[in-house]
């Protein structure tokens, strides 16, 4: 299996590599070369199966000869030892045909554990191997940073250097970020919001000096291990509830698009999935993209899920080189527009592509607050502002084909959203009830390139 570059002017890579490397060196995202199919039988056969066993089928295909079988079937059971909930990634139902699927069990209570826990295991077996050593830079608008601190954190070749727009992140995720102790990791406040945060990162990739010279790496979404891991839950959700015999459709509170790219893969495999809803908040550029074919960049609004507050959506990009039938010059050339112009006009063509595929809506404010109480008071479940931008989206788009709406993240990174919503605070689970106990180390920044790099290059282990 090889790894090609949505802007078609990188090398292509193996799993390792692509995994190691994150952004491509033309500024583009890497993908497989083909999607490996699965027949009806194969995921038939995942009926029954433990949520690791599952993982291991539909991801062996994608990593050649990265990790033996035996390793790679170990370095997954590791990675989701530490959930919380022995489905790892259990099913609710809310109405008739709608069900929540609960991606917040992980350490760090939210749906980035289930990649970020699987790749630290996957970087710390490929750089055991090789004695290299890397500096992983990251943007968060706050549950990314937190998930890949916990997934780094100690290790003695990494050091991990997490961006987060100062004051619109969540108290819980700061904290997440700020308080652990270990000397390898270290939180960046800076003055911007997530895009700044996004740009920064992807500016230290396209300087080839700097990342050479302190062998980046990145844990964004823009790795495509991340996106590789999130396909699981897709199949475990949609088996669970009758695939291969029976379609599924999933709404997907979106942001960068790395969530429900998955989604579109599990599809590519072969996973009977309907349709793919895209959530958004009041930044909604998805939203009016898929309905109007109009990318249009302008500025992100703070909400009360904040993160899903993202203009420029990364992963966007890998959707749009099938939609433009893998063309690299022509994803390059939407991307300088972007650039340039803060906007972009989908060709016809591939808009119709993406419709067939994904259909969007968006919750206001008020709707995403009101969902929370609605739901809890109906059903007992309390939702993160996140997923209730996803439940109100996927209440306007219910059908005869059950609904998955992903839960990305625990009720109790958001208590005051959720207490403004529903009158009750949720609560931390017992390990995290000193969150708010811990000394805090955060390093304030302008958002300026230079002093970043400098601030890196200072303090990373020789
Ligand atoms: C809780 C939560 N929900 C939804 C999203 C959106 O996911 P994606 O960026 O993959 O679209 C994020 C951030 O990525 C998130 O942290
Ligand atoms: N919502 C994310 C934003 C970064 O997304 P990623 O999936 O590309 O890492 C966050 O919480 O940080």
């Amino acid at each position: 299996m090889k790894y090609i570059s949505t802007r078609g002017a990188a090398p292509a890579l193996n799993f390792e590599a692509t995994m190691l490397t994150g952004l491509a060196r033309d500024g583009g995202l890497y993908l497989p070369d083909h999607v490996p199919p699965m027949t009806q039988a194969e995921i038939a056969s995942l009926a029954g199966l433990s949520y690791e066993e599952q993982a291991y089928v539909i991801m062996r295909p994608f990593i050649g000869d990265t990790f033996a079988d035996d390793e790679f079937r170990s370095l997954i059971a590791r990675a989701y030892q530490g959930f919380g909930h022995p489905a790892r990634a259990p099913l609710k139902q809310l109405a008739p045909n709608h069900f929540l699927l609960e991606l917040f069990h992980g350490p760090t209570l939210a749906f980035k554990d289930f990649a970020m826990q699987l790749i630290g295991q996957l970087f710390q077996a490929a750089l055991a191997r090789s004695r290299d050593r890397v500096t992983i830079v990251g943007a968060t608008s706050g549950d990314t940073g937190s998930a890949a601190i916990e997934a780094f954190k100690g290790l003695d070749n990494v050091d991990v250097f997490i961006l987060f727009p100062h004051g619109r992140v969540s108290d819980v995720q700061r904290r997440q970020m700020t308080t652990p102790a270990e000397s390898n990791v270290h939180a960046l406040a800076i003055d911007g919001d997530f895009d700044t945060c996004q740009a920064l990162v992807k500016d230290m990739f396209n300087d080839f000096s700097f990342r050479d010279g302190v062998k980046l790496a990145g844990v964004n979404s823009i790795n495509w291990a991340r996106v590789l891991a999130q396909v699981v839950y897709y199949f475990s959700a949609a088996v669970s509830l009758g695939a291969p015999y029976r379609a599924v459709s999933f709404t997907v509170p979106t942001g960068n698009f790395g969530d429900i790219f998955a989604g579109y893969i599990a599809r590519q495999m072969g996973l009977p999935i309907e349709k793919l809803i895209v959530a958004t908040n009041q930044n909604d550029i998805l939203h009016r993209a898929i309905t109007s074919g109009g990318y249009v960049t302008d500025g992100v609004k703070p909400s009360i899920s904040p993160s899903m507050d993202i203009q420029v959506s990364s992963n966007f990009e890998r959707a749009l080189f099938d939609a433009y039938g893998r063309d690299g010059a022509a994803v390059a050339q939407l991307m300088d527009e972007l650039k340039s112009s803060g906007g972009f006009h989908i060709s016809q063509g591939a808009l119709e592509f993406l419709r067939e595929i994904f259909t969007s809506g968006r919750a206001s404010e008020g709707e995403t607050s009101q969902t929370i109480s609605r739901i809890h008071a109906n059903t007992a479940e309390i939702l993160c502002p996140h997923s209730a931008v996803g439940v109100h989206v996927a209440e306007q788009n219910l059908s005869a084909t059950p609904m998955v709406t992903l839960a990305t993240a625990h009720p109790a990174k958001f208590p005051d959203a959720v207490e403004s919503a529903m009158g009750t605070r949720p609560a931390l689970p017992e390990r995290m009830a000193d969150l708010f106990d811990r000394p805090e180390r955060v390093t304030r920044l302008s958002g300026d390139l230079a002093e970043l790099q400098a601030h890196i290059r200072g303090n990373i282990r020789k």
